[in-house]
């Protein structure tokens, strides 16, 4: 931990500034899970040994029935082995709690990447309340940039987009000046807001500036609404287009309603993307769009925390920013060594009375995640995890830290394509140390710049999607990501399930048709 963050957080005193985050191992839980373990491997062994008896006393059997004996034993062997590989998930459960009033310092920015790729099957005003949850976070405004990759390239997402952050003028200023704890505005208004204010006379003064507000978002609604209907811009948009369409991308700022807040705090940035899309190049599904916006965020903010949002996981509380700071800042334990990402658990608004299709993944985000926080940490699970750019980058960790400012531009541009913008950031990045790297000067990046990066020729011959930024081989990018960028490279991760609020809450397929489609993949 280098000076800015760390010292600040006990300025005066010679002592050790206390730590940003604690560990608590789960002891009784290690105890019962290990007897259990020891009860399986007995019983197993038992089975083991049963087959090699038996093997043994029928050499003299038949082929057949030989060959029945060692199919058997190699039935039993293989379950063994995924048993035991099944273990470390249950080896050393341990949770972990952060201390964000510890946190006094300067904090470094992050990048929130919001996907969306269809505007029928994820409507604009549910994509508008993920961004918008974002922008609500509580992080300095001028730290916080939000970027959404439209894959559809629909213009009335982008005009959605701009709606919305109209709308976030006014929701967010709301949300910071009342401790709002739910930064999501529809289910806010849908009656979370039970705990704000701590009830009585404060409730009275926010209640007004709460209908005001409340009419701006219902403005909001009524505008996509509008906009759906409305031929001049839904017409000039067909279903084909989505995988035919130019690189757009727009760095918004319109004001466009007068009647918002003119308190102008600082709001953070957003930008629309719409990569290009050809059906001759492989666009590698939500892998491509994110390393697109990756390359987008390089060169117009250059964070070094990045946090993915699927559009259908809204920000469900302000406080993940500064709790997911807290292990990535504080280098030494109890945070993990190496710190790659923080994993947030995946959890659901959704769910289907008795979750008949069971979308709860309680076994995943309640149990075993919890077990590999205890050995290397869990896996990256999709969306709702905070990473640091570097590694995302390839970079390794101490000790053979990779530092991109050294590097030659030639043997950039090899790895991460010809952008001269895209290069110039990873060189702005002093000493190898993430947490320092800053915002390039700030001169807004020229149109064509950003489009170049998210142009789908951008990536051939670079190693984008193999040595840099998420993998392509498979839709399931995360779990690869999690393995090849982080941990074969020596990374860790860490698990934050704050508890009683979940950080993120996300829609699951209610039906069976949809559930299949999710499942196939
Ligand atoms: O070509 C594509 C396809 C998908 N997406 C976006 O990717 C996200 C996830 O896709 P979705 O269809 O919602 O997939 P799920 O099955 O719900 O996703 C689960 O499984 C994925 C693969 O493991 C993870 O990446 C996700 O985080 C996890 O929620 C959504 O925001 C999509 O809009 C794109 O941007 N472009
Ligand atoms: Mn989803």
């Amino acid at each position: 931990m280098e000076d800015g963050e760390k010292k600040a957080t006990k300025p005066d005193s010679q002592a050790p500034p206390p730590p940003l985050s604690a560990v608590h191992v789960n002891r009784p839980l290690v105890a019962a899970n290990r007897a259990m373990a020891a009860v399986h491997a007995a019983l197993v062994a038992a089975v083991i040994a049963h087959r090699a008896m038996a093997l043994l006393s029928d050499s003299a059997g038949s082929a057949s029935s030989w060959s029945r004996h060692v199919a058997m034993a190699l039935a039993d062997l293989t379950l063994l082995f995924l048993w035991a590989l099944s273990q470390s998930g249950l080896w050393r459960p341990v949770t972990r709690a952060a201390f964000p009033d510890r946190l006094l310092a300067a904090v470094p920015r992050v990048d929130v990447l919001v996907v969306t790729a269809d505007p029928d099957k994820e409507p604009p005003l549910g994509v508008m309340n993920t961004v918008v949850s974002a922008m609500a976070l509580d992080y300095p405004g001028g730290a916080l940039s939000v970027y959404l990759s439209d894959d559809a390239g629909s213009p009335l997402t982008l005009l959605a987009a701009r709606k919305a952050y109209a709308f976030a003028r006014a929701w967010v200023p709301f949300c910071r000046r009342h401790s709002v704890q739910c930064p999501w505005p529809d289910r806010y208004f849908a009656g979370d807001d039970a705990h704000d204010g701590g009830g009585g006379d404060r409730r009275e003064e926010i209640a007004e500036e709460r209908r005001r507000v409340k009419k701006l978002y219902d403005k909001l609604k009524a505008d996509i609404e509008a906009a759906k209907k409305d031929e001049s811009i839904s017409g000039s948009w067909t279903k084909a287009k989505r995988q035919d369409h130019d690189a757009y991308v727009e760095i918004i700022t319109a004001k466009e309603d007068a009647d918002v807040d003119d308190e102008e705090e600082e709001l953070p940035e957003l930008v629309y993307v719409a990569r290009e899309k050809r059906r001759a190049w492989p666009h590698h599904f939500k892998a491509g769009a994110l390393n697109a916006l990756l390359r987008v965020s390089g060169v117009v903010s250059n964070a070094a925390y990045v946090l993915v949002l699927d559009c259908d996981m809204a920000c469900n509380s302000r406080t993940s920013a500064m709790d997911a700071m807290c292990f990535l800042l504080d280098g030494s334990p109890p945070a993990p060594e190496n710190l790659a990402f923080v994993q947030f658990p995946q959890m659901f608004h959704n769910l289907s009375h008795n979750d008949i299709y069971t979308n709860e993944l309680r076994y995943v985000f309640g149990t075993r995640w919890f077990g590999m926080d205890g050995v290397r940490g869990p896996f990256l699970s999709g969306t709702g995890f905070y990473v640091r750019r570097d590694a995302l980058y390839g970079a390794t960790p101490p000790p053979r830290s990779t530092d991109f400012s050294s590097m030659d531009a030639g043997e950039l541009k090899t790895r991460f394509g010809h952008s001269d913008r895209l290069v110039a950031s990873l060189r702005s990045n002093s000493g190898g140390d993430q947490r320092h790297r800053r915002r390039l000067p700030h001169v807004p990046p020229e149109p064509e710049s950003l489009a170049l990066v998210a142009s789908c020729a951008y990536e051939a011959g670079t190693a984008w999607g193999t040595g840099v930024g998420f993998m392509y081989q498979s839709v399931v990018e995360d779990y690869f990501t999690g393995y090849q960028r982080f941990f074969s490279r020596g990374w860790t991760s860490a698990y934050c399930y704050p508890e009683p609020r979940p950080a993120f809450l996300g829609s699951v397929p209610t039906n069976l048709n949809d559930v299949l489609v999710q499942n196939k993949r």
